[in-house]
């Protein structure tokens, strides 16, 4: 998973003309490893496998089985991405948005449930070092037409904020940023009153 992610930010880095850039930022990556299990529901149109979502690390590479469940959603309307023999589905996440200065978008999907087989996923989230700072390279921004979009941010900080108090969705990324505006200006008004 280590070669396929590093050579999957390489693509990527070329395809918007920052030459090694992700690849070289994303070694010593953290990531993480997850399996969904679907068990058959009796009345799957009463229920989600998994909800609406975006995914908040930098890439997720998920392999799927046969069954099918997987759906995303283009112009408020979900779709099917069907299983493909020996394929993955690469999903871009808030991490590599920013990284890319909001060049790639991030998809909101769910898994939907059947009431006829039991369906599973592997998922393998490729995350930076906690602590390094997200910052896009500078061949993505200038200061007319491609300003910032993002502040810096470290995945340490987002991570945190995903799992304490908000559930990873199209406005995550927002709200964090709104939320360490508030923490910044509580800080700086206790230390002026010291
Ligand atoms: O099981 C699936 O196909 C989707 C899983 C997923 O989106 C996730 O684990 O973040
Ligand atoms: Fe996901």
């Amino acid at each position: 998973m280590d070669t396929l992610g590093l050579g999957i930010m390489e693509l990527l880095g070329k395809s918007l003309g920052a030459g090694s850039y992700f690849r070289e930022f994303f070694e010593g990556h953290d990531s993480i490893l997850r399996h969904n299990w679907y068990p058959r529901c009796q009345t799957p149109h009463l229920t989600l496998g998994t909800g609406p979502h975006t995914d908040s690390v930098s890439i997720a590479i998920l392999h799927q089985d046969d069954v099918g469940g997987l759906q995303v959603q283009i112009d408020n309307e979900w779709f099917n991405v069907s299983p493909y023999p020996g394929s993955f589905v690469v999903n871009i996440g808030e991490t590599f948005m920013a990284l890319t200065n909001g060049k790639y978008k991030i998809p909101l999907h769910r898994a939907v449930v059947n009431n006829e087989k039991a369906r599973c996923s592997i998922v393998f989230f490729m995350n930076p070092q906690a602590d390094k700072i997200i910052k896009p390279p500078g061949e993505l921004v200038d200061d007319e037409i491609n300003p910032r979009k993002f502040p810096d941010f470290t995945w340490g900080a987002l991570h945190e904020f995903i799992q304490k108090e908000y559930r990873a969705d199209h406005n995550t990324i927002h709200c964090f940023f709104e939320r360490q505006q508030q923490q910044k200006k509580l800080k700086n008004t206790s230390t002026s009153s010291q």
